[in-house]
């Protein structure tokens, strides 16, 4: 059985290499809907019963190892020199430093591997992760999938 859990969130970035407009500052709300496999969890009278994890527990883990760390921040790319300086120069700014650009692939890739260790499985019903889909725009997005390459099988 697959699940999937939405949230979304602000954050500022840039494409620094870009040859277009991503170069410049920008922001988006960002969208990432994360998908869990497992088995329909069957111990009778518990309150997981009938389900592969409770959603309002997929949403608090990925809040606690993610979103909120994201959210609000403006996510910079660690060779970003020049930006990495201004963004440290800010007082209490909420920055996240990147080791790739922060393209929606890149982000994916970024969000599945934290994700990855974060979905434990409690019960004994297989709960894994299997895909995270990480929206920059509602128009664009991209799949970081489990047995892609940078992903273990
Ligand atoms: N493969 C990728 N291509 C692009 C990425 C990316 O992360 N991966 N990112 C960008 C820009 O950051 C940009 O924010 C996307 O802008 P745009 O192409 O304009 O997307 P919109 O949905 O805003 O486009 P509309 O035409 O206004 O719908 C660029 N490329
Ligand atoms: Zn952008």
């Amino acid at each position: 059985m697959l699940i999937t859990r939405r949230l979304e969130f602000d954050a500022g970035h840039r494409i620094p290499s870009h040859n277009s407009q991503c170069r410049h500052l920008h922001g988006h709300r960002y969208a990432i809907e994360i998908t869990l496999s497992g088995d329909i969890i069957t111990d009778a009278g518990i309150s997981e019963q009938g389900m592969v994890m409770d959603y309002s527990e997929i949403k608090r883990i990925a809040n606690t190892t993610l979103v909120d760390k994201w959210d609000h921040a403006f996510l910079v790319y660690s060779e970003d020199v020049r930006l990495l300086e201004f963004l440290q120069s800010l007082e209490d700014h909420k920055t996240v430093v990147l080791d790739t650009p922060p393209t929606a692939e890149n982000l994916a890739l970024t969000a599945f591997r934290v994700l990855d260790a974060a979905y434990q499985d409690s019960y004994g019903n297989h709960l894994r992760l299997e895909q995270v889909r990480l929206f920059e725009t509602p128009n664009c997005w991209a799949d970081a999938r489990r047995g892609q390459s940078g992903i273990s099988e």
